[in-house]
């Protein structure tokens, strides 16, 4: 029988007072996950926790309650499907009720936005003492007990319960896993799943949703701050490189993936980092390596049973093994995470077709076309049934994320570009000589080579060659990287083979554009495929 929920802003109100653990410091955290049997400490002082099933997040079980405040500026489709306020009801009560029946419950209060003008406060409500340490390091901690309270807006909560498991004959769901924002009650409900990412990705998506009505426009991307106080972004789909090239010796970090802009500059959404770590060196990626140590999670990555050292090159759970660290970790860092107006824009795609250059210099059409496009690929393992690269349109590099129209968002950051004179590139981290399959990854360091002369400025009124089909300015020198990996028919074995797959990919750059008929007419013919 399940007992009635009576209605209240505050969920916790409806939790026994010493079943909650608030704002658990890290130590107490780590102390109950390895008391409680959900992780195991590693040789760096990391704790390392398993998900079982659910390594990767579920697209396809992520619902927004059809409300009638919300129902007309919402996309409505796969990306945001609807689900009705009974079945938000339904499973509400069962969460609560399966929280009520706990032990312990944890919970943390802090913020998403580095800007206290905008700033959300949060409430994570966990029945895992794991994933209530990650909300601790990946979401904005309160500096002092008492300024949660007086915050100006009305919290929105994430009740995570991953061993609810919903009946889709009577719950309107798909599966046994749901993701449910509602908006009207602002609460988001995870069950059925104990992948970490859900989490962050959807107050990520809440965000997409309630920073343009304050004129800020939100992104998924990195961000990070050069010597000279110059800002640059990085966009990017799920494993194109935000993480590790926003990681930068020379530079300081804002932020690894959610960002918002406003009048007044970049600020990030997060408080800390959920880093890939399959094959993670120190050589390659010092800053993230060294990152992993006391109060960070690792998330199934593979241990050592005698030593209890992390094997980052063992991927049985999971291609998509996982870290998260707050921002503090990282030994250059903004704090706190705001800075100006962004003078450089990357946008990281990871070509697949292994057609595309590795770096483009764009016009301000070609920026806003391939931001619409978000022309990219799916790696494997972040969503759930992605197992090798799929390439993939998403559009503003994030529509997973994007609760409204995708021209609400192409807008603003056309305005923005165009008001602060932001230089864009187009970066390809991505395949080259030869498709996945046959070619390879771009080299890193090579990457690395061209995205600091690219915030260095060195390629301003550089050399180009132009690529024909797609109509991209491509440098011809870049320091540090061999002519020829520049030129991506050279780095093919055959040069007939690079145009018909080339061809084919310009093909499904117009098929896609199609659905931005509305847009002005000059982004199409000026920014795509010029044949
Ligand atoms: N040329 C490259 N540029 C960027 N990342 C690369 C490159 N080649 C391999 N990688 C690897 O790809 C992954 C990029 O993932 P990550 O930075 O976490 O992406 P995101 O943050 O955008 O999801 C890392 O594991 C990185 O080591
Ligand atoms: C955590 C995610 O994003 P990213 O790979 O960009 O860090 C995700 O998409 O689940
Ligand atoms: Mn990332």
């Amino acid at each position: 029988m399940m007992n009635i929920i009576r209605k209240t802003t505050d969920v916790t109100e409806l939790l026994n007072r010493d079943q909650v653990h608030r704002n658990l410091s890290v130590p107490n955290l780590v102390e109950k996950i390895l008391e409680r049997g959900e992780g195991t400490l590693t040789s760096s002082g990391a704790v390392k926790a398993e998900t079982g099933t659910y390594t990767g997040r579920s697209p396809k079980d992520k619902y927004t309650v059809d409300e009638p405040s919300t129902r007309d500026q919402i996309d409505w489709g796969s990306v945001n499907q609807p689900i009705s306020s009974d079945s938000f009801d339904r499973l509400y009560a069962k969460v609560v009720n399966h929280l009520q029946d706990l032990d312990e419950v944890f919970v943390f209060e802090g913020f998403a936005g580095a800007d206290e003008a905008s700033r959300l406060p949060i409430r994570v409500v966990n029945e895992r003492a794991w994933h209530n340490l990650f909300a601790h390091q990946l979401f904005i901690r309160q500096a002092t007990g008492d300024q949660w309270e007086n915050g100006q807006e009305k919290p929105f909560t994430i009740l995570s319960a991953p061993s609810v498991k919903a009946d889709p004959s009577t719950d309107g769901t798909r599966s046994e896993t749901f993701i449910i924002v509602s908006f009207e009650k602002r609460t988001i409900l995870i069950g059925g799943t104990e992948y970490a990412g859900e989490m962050k990705k959807s107050i990520f998506s809440i965000m997409n949703y309630l920073l343009p009505q304050k004129d800020i426009l939100p992104m998924h991307c990195s961000a990070n701050v050069g010597p000279e106080g110059d800002v640059a972004l990085f966009f990017g789909l799920s494993g194109t490189g935000k993480t590790t090239l926003s990681a930068d010796a020379d530079r300081r970090l804002i932020g690894d993936d959610e960002h918002g802009w406003s009048d007044n500059g970049v600020f990030n959404i997060e408080g800390g980092c959920y880093a890939k770590c399959i094959q993670l060196s120190r050589e390659k990626e010092p800053q993230i390596f060294d990152a992993i140590r006391f109060g960070s999670v690792l998330e199934n990555v593979v241990l050592d049973a005698e030593t209890k050292e992390a094997d980052y090159n063992d991927s049985s759970l999971t291609e998509n093994t996982r870290a998260a660290y707050p921002l503090q970790a990282i030994s250059n860092i903004v704090d706190p995470s705001k800075a100006g107006h962004p003078n450089t824009i990357i946008f990281l795609t990871a070509d697949a077709f292994g057609v595309l250059p590795p770096i483009s210099k764009l016009t301000k059409e070609q920026a806003m076309y391939h931001f619409l496009s978000g022309y990219t690929s799916k790696l494997a393992g972040t969503e759930r049934g992605v197992t090798e690269p799929e390439a993939t349109f998403s559009t503003c590099f994030g529509s997973p994320f994007l609760p409204l129209r995708p021209t609400v968002y192409a807008e603003m950051l056309g305005k923005k570009m165009e008001e602060h004179e932001v230089e864009v590139f187009l970066v390809n981290t991505g395949w080259t000589g030869g498709a996945y399959g046959t070619g390879s990854r771009m080299k890193l360091s090579y990457t690395r080579a061209m995205v600091r002369a690219a915030l260095h400025g060195e390629l301003t009124n550089a050399e180009t060659n132009k690529n024909g089909l797609f109509g991209l300015e491509t440098p011809t020198h870049v320091p540090g990287v061999p002519d020829d990996v520049l030129i991506p028919r050279f780095a093919w074995p055959s040069e007939t083979a690079y145009e018909e797959k080339a061809r084919e990919l310009a093909n499904q750059f117009k098929e896609n554009f199609k659905k931005f008929s509305k847009v002005d007419e000059s982004i199409a013919k000026l920014g795509g495929p010029t044949a």
